[in-house]
Parts: C-alpha cells; structure tokens; sequence
C-alpha cells in the first residue's frame, strides 16, 4: 500500500446491538431458574471498533467464534443499523457469505441468473459470463439440477464462483473458502488476489490461518466486540495463536 492509496472503507467507532428475545429456558439449575430472564435482551455485538482501509488491500479478519466477525462484514456491507457510530465506504461493498440467497428449488443454471442479477449484472452480461462462471465452479455436470439437490460444499462453490465473476471495488468474503476442498480454495485464493491487484479491496473472514496469510496484507483481530490488533498478517497471527 502507498500514501497515495485512496480509503475504500472507513469505520469509525462502530457499536453493533442486536435485540432479541430470549425465552428465559436456558438455564438449568434451580437458583438460576429463579433469576432468569424472560423478554428482550440486548447483545452488544461490535463495541466500538475503528479502522481504515485502502483500495488494494486485502484484510483478513480473525477472532474467536462469536466474536462478531460476521456482524462487522454485515455492517460494511449496510445491513445493520449501527447503534453509534459509523461505516463510509468508497462504493458498494458486495458480501458473500455461506448464507448469500440462493433458491434451492431452481437450477443451478437459473440460479447462475438470479445470483448474477443480484449482484447488479444485466442479463447480457450473466450470460456473456455464464460458461466462465460453471468453468470456475467445477461443477458443470450438475449445473442442471435443482440446488437442493447439492451438498453444501456445491452450493458454495457456484456461490463464489458466480460473486468473484464481477470485479468488486469492496469484496467481503465471509468463510466462503472454508468449504470448497484444496484445488478449489487454491483457485478462489488467486483470484482473491487477482482482484485485489486490480485496486480492490478485499475482506476475508476465516478460521483457517494458512488462507488468511497466502492472501491476505492486514489482518483485523475481532475479540469480544473490539478490535484487539491490527497490522501484519504474521504479527497479529502469531499473537491470536498464542492466545488460544
Ligand atoms: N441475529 C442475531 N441476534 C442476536 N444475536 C446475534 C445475532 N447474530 C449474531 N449475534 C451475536 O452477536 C455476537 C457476534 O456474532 P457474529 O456472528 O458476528 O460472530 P462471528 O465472529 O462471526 O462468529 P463465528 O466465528 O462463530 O462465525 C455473538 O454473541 C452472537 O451470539
């Protein structure tokens, strides 16, 4: 990265809470059943968490499971609304997560489609990248089938091969590589790189470290809602290793 590099993402100071109701069934002995709680109860899922990026990076985020990793991409892709604070970003950041909307009841052809149109292609563009999109996915031969009908790992596959079709100035990657098998991963890590070259900015949420440090330029530690490091993928690796 240099001086000159533009901002693509800027949080400033983000709190994150989510309202939900809870039951009050969960505990299980007698004193906590005496003082448990019934109705809405307020999980603070990001407390205040600041950081800039520039156009050509490519951050990694680590932390331990519920640590709200998901919750940050969330809120750079616009889907929450932060309780304080705020995220600017440069252009429309694209999320892909395991969960990106599919119909499993469709092809994986219309889906190719749907997908394509939700990421704001014209049909002639999804069909002018169709062929590329199977190719990547390796899963041609099924292309034909309803969704449902694949494993996740499929699924998954046609979700990142149909997301990393288009070039993204903000790609937000969420465990997406996790389930694809080695090839797979090796591919999708390349081109992660490839957009990244070509002035992007990418986000990578994962568990696994070898991924995070063949791709990634910066890693974001994610702990209990703050942001507990931040710099040099081995620096801040080395250290989340340690504290585990
Ligand atoms: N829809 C929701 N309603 C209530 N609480 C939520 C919701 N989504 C997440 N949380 C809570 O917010 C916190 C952060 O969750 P988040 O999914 O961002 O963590 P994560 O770091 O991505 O975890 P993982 O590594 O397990 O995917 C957790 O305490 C979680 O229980």
């Amino acid at each position: 990265m240099t001086e000159a590099s533009k901002p693509t993402v800027v949080v400033d100071n983000l709190h994150i809470d989510y309202k939900t109701f809870a039951s009050g069934k969960a505990a299980n002995d007698r004193r906590a059943l005496m003082q448990r709680q019934r109705g809405v109860r307020v999980v603070h899922a990001l407390k205040g968490v600041s950081f800039v990026v520039h156009e050509g990076e490519s951050i990694g985020v680590i932390g331990h499971n519920g640590s709200g990793k998901s919750t940050l991409m969330r809120s750079i892709a616009g889907l929450h609304t932060p309780a304080r604070g705020a995220v600017y970003a440069a252009s429309r950041p694209a999320l892909l997560g395991v969960n990106a909307a599919l119909i499993g009841d469709l092809t994986g052809d219309r889906n190719v489609m749907l997908g394509g149109l939700a990421l704001g292609m014209t049909p002639s563009e999804v069909e002018s990248r169709r062929d590329d999109i199977v190719d990547f996915s390796g899963i041609r031969e099924f292309i034909d089938l309803p969704m449902k009908a694949y494993s996740s790992g499929m699924a998954a596959r046609l979700r990142f091969s149909i997301a990393i079709s288009r070039d993204h100035q903000i790609l937000l990657v969420d465990e997406a590589l996790a389930v694809g098998d080695k090839d797979f991963r090796a591919k999708s890590e390349q081109r992660i790189r490839d957009l990244r070259e070509q002035a992007g900015t990418v986000f990578l949420v994962s568990h696994s470290m070898r991924s995070i440090m063949d791709t990634c330029t910066r890693v974001l530690w994610i702990d209990h809602g703050t942001l507990k490091m931040d710099g040099d993928p081995k620096e801040v690796v080395s250290a989340y290793k340690k504290s585990r």
